[in-house]
């Protein structure tokens, strides 16, 4: 594990490498645990009810979610199963710790499993009432190809390639910089069984 990295831009930082093999197959062990009692769904558009090619769950007190009548929204349960969410496991509310610079605990982690085809449009993360806290990323599996632009849909994009184990932090500044998942690079990793990746996204939803 290293607290070093890069910072892109002011609340803009990228970690990669931040957890080793060792502590990726121990996150992955916790998904895997957390997915077992909430299981991935798909989530639709607001209003075209469009399934996107990401699946998805939560862990936390509160967990973001979207569907064709409701839109996109926080809540405490499960969609289709209607229970709690799992809490979220230790190492990561040590990574919130380690990284955030924020005193509260995150209430949401937004768990997202890309399949090879899928991808993400670029987009910002704004349903969260507290925007003083940062949106704290992890990457596991395949890499992909993560754009991230400024605060302005039109403003000019980056593009980096994100591994296992990497880590992004997107605050102050940078609270509402446009990003998104152009492409999964499958087969670039051996954490998963299966080809894909998981990405973590902790999150403060509330002052
Ligand atoms: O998969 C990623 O790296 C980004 C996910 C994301 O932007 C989100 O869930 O809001
Ligand atoms: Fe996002």
């Amino acid at each position: 594990m290293t607290e070093t990295g890069h910072d892109l831009a002011p609340g803009l930082r990228y970690v990669p490498d931040h957890f080793d093999r060792a502590a990726q197959e121990a996150l992955v062990a916790a998904i895997r645990a957390v997915v077992a009692d909430a299981p991935l769904y798909v989530p639709r558009m607001p209003k075209t009810g469009k399934a996107m090619s990401v699946r998805m769950t939560n862990c936390g007190a509160l967990g973001w979610v979207t569907d064709k009548d409701n839109g996109y929204r926080y809540q405490p349960t499960h969609p289709e199963t209607g229970r709690p969410w799992p809490a979220i496991p230790q190492t990561l509310l040590g990574l919130w710790e380690a990284v955030s610079g924020f005193a509260k605990p995150p209430e949401a982690c937004l768990v997202n499993f890309y399949d090879p085809e899928a991808k993400m449009g670029l987009h910002q993360d704004r349903d969260e009432t507290d925007l003083a806290a940062p949106v704290v990323s992890v990457s596991l599996g395949d890499q992909c190809l993560f754009r991230v632009g400024g605060t302005s849909r039109s403003d000019p994009t980056r593009s980096f390639r994100l591994s296992s184990g990497d880590v992004f932090v997107f605050g102050g500044e940078s609270r509402l910089i446009f990003h998104g998942v152009d492409r999964i690079y499958p087969g670039t990793s051996t954490l998963l069984r299966n080809p894909g990746r998981i990405n973590l996204t902790l999150r403060r939803v509330n002052p």
